[in-house]
Parts: structure tokens; sequence; C-alpha cells
């Protein structure tokens, strides 16, 4: 239903102006790229991708920026409403919000290196955010494998799916209150998680000390931060996946994610293949089109509200 010429006509430059505003922002922002990426994840796991996450809260819209995945942790808004106010400039009331995520992501990905690929338009914004849906449909770091596979199948997404879209987890930022558990009593145990590397252990306990602010924030990848690059898989494979949910694709004993982490970190090409399929089969989580929906005149609210 999506195609990828959506806009040939009506916007032709959308794709430039998006990845003109990325570039101004990543100027003083080495992260923002990744911030727009996980912005297009959790749009889509949430009522598909529909420009959900977008909204405040106002009226009937309980904001999913509230919900416990996204509060003081997914960023990047204000990017979001540079480009809106860019593309409402050059082509008025005719790109959405939903897309705006969707072109962003694919030109933060490849603007730090990574795969590019033909994004897939014409979804358009909802007219309702899904608060307690943001609260049970996105996975979280702590969570096992299964749980997280069982998320990803509840949106039509493969395990292959899975360990390709995390390897967006090869730059980035993440606060050690997503982590910590691991690092001085795991599971109650008095010990740290077993499959954290001892050194990169050390790393993490001085960054996050016990009782220190959970807020600090590390390297998703502790050796390319910045580029997206396959190192995540080779990471895993030496016990240096920052979350749980990251050492889990390749620590599980007898999981079918172990032999793809294997492959992707072997075969680089492979994975930025395989990644950019991945984010198409993201993009087409339940779009809204045709007449369902609107094109929002500002990102954050409903028109007419
Ligand atoms: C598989 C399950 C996943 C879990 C449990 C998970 C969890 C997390 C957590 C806890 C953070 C750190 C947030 C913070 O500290 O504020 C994070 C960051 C990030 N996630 Fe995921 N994630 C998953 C999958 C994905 C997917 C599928 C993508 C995109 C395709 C993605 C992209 C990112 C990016 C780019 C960051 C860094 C954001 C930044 O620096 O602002 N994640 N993720
Ligand atoms: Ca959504
Ligand atoms: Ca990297």
């Amino acid at each position: 239903q999506l195609n990828s010429t959506f806009y040939a006509s009506t916007c032709p430059n959308v794709s430039s102006i998006v990845s003109g505003v990325i570039q101004q922002a990543l100027q003083s922002d080495a992260r923002i790229g990744a911030s727009l990426l996980r912005l297009h994840f959790h749009d889509c796991f949430v009522d598909g991708c529909d420009g959900s996450i977008l909204l405040d809260n106002s009226g009937s819209i309980q904001s999913e920026k509230d919900a416990a995945p996204n509060t003081n942790s997914t960023r990047g808004f204000d990017v979001v409403d540079n480009i809106k106010t860019a593309l409402e400039n050059s082509c008025p009331g005719v790109v959405s919000c939903a897309d705006i995520l969707a072109i962003a992501a694919e030109a933060s990905v490849s603007l730090a290196g990574g795969p590019t690929w033909n994004v897939l338009l014409g979804r358009r914004d909802s007219t309702t955010a899904n608060q307690a849906g943001a609260n049970t449909s996105i996975p979280g770091p702590s969570e096992s494998l299964s749980s997280i596979t069982s998320k990803f199948s509840a949106v039509g997404l493969s395990t292959t799916d899975l360990v390709a879209l995390s390897g967006a987890h090869t730059f980035g930022r993440a606060q050690c209150r997503t982590f910590s558990n691991r690092l001085y009593n795991f599971n109650g145990t008095g010990n740290p998680d077993p499959t954290l590397d001892t050194t990169y252990l050390a790393t993490l306990q001085q960054t996050c000390p016990q009782n220190g602010s959970g807020t600090t924030v590390s390297d998703l990848d502790p050796t390319t931060a910045d580029t997206f690059d396959n190192n995540y898989y080779s990471n895993l494979q030496n016990n240096k996946g920052l979350l749980q949910s990251d050492q889990e694709l390749f620590s599980t004993t007898g999981a079918s994610t172990i032999s793809i982490v294997n492959s992707f970190s072997s075969n680089s090409s492979s994975f930025f293949q395989n990644f950019a399929q991945s984010m198409i089969n993201m993009g087409n989580i339940s779009p809204l089109t045709g007449s369902s929906g609107e094109i929002r005149s500002d990102c954050k609210k409903v028109n007419g509200s």
C-alpha cells in the first residue's frame, strides 16, 4: 500500500529537506540520529507507524511520551518539529509526521555510515495516542528473550527482524537505570550478570556507581559509539552487550538468535541488507492510508485542537 514515490510530484525534495535538518542537528549533537531512529521504532510498535508518539497531552490525548519506555528517555522531538516546519514551508499540508519519522530513520542510519534503502511512504497521522499500549507493547531492557520475541511477533516481525533491528544499538546512548540491574546484584544473586565481560563491567561500574544518578548515559556500542556498523554483534560475542536484552540474543542457551548474531558479526553487508529489509518490515506495521487519519500541520497536535 505504501510506495517509494508517494511525494514525487507533491514534495519531490522531501528526502533532502529531512536529511539537511538532521545534518544540521548532528553538528551539535552526535547522538541525534540514534534518537530519531528510536522514535520511529517506538511509534511503529504502538498502533502502527502513525505518528502517535509525537502527540502531546491535551484534551482526550494521553501522550505516549509519558509512557514508561519513553518518559525521560525518548528525545529528538524538537528536531522532528524543525523538519516539519521546513517541509511545511516547501510543501504545505503534504508530508505526514509518521512519514517524517520513517524518512528521518533512514537518513540517520545512512548519515552514520549505515545502509541506505528506499523508504516506503504514504502513511497518514493518527488522531489518537495510546499511552497504555506504549507501556505494554514496547519491549524493555530486562525482559526475557522469549517475551521480547513475542512482542515482535505481535506486530508481525520475525526473529531475524529482532536480531537485525537490535543492531540499531550500534549507536546512541543508554542511561544507567536501564542496565544497572546487571552491575551489582543481578536477579538477587549478589553478583553481577555473569554474561558481562569483567573489564567492561568495571568500566560500567565506574560510570554507574551504586546509588549514583540513574540518568548518566553510556554508549550502547563501546567500540564505535556514533558509527552505524556491525560491531554490535562482535560486542555480543565478546560479552560486551550493554543491555540485558542485547546480550540475551547471544547468551541465551540454545536460542535461534545465536547463529544470526554470528552471521551478522562476520558479514557486514549481510547485516546492512537485513537491517534495511527489517526497517521496511517495521515501517509497514499497520499504517493509516488513503482517507484514514490526517496530515497533521503540527506533529504535536491533532488538527483543529
Ligand atoms: C529489542 C528490544 C529493544 C529493547 C529492549 C530496547 C531498549 C532500549 C533502551 C532501554 C534504550 C536506552 C534508553 C534510555 O536509556 O533512555 C535504547 C536505546 C536505543 N534504542 Fe533500543 N531497544 C530495543 C530495540 C530497538 C530497535 C528495534 C531500535 C531501532 C530499530 C532501537 C533503537 C535504539 C537506539 C538508536 C537507541 C539510542 C537512542 C539515543 O541515544 O537517544 N532499539 N533501547
Ligand atoms: Ca504509533
Ligand atoms: Ca557502532
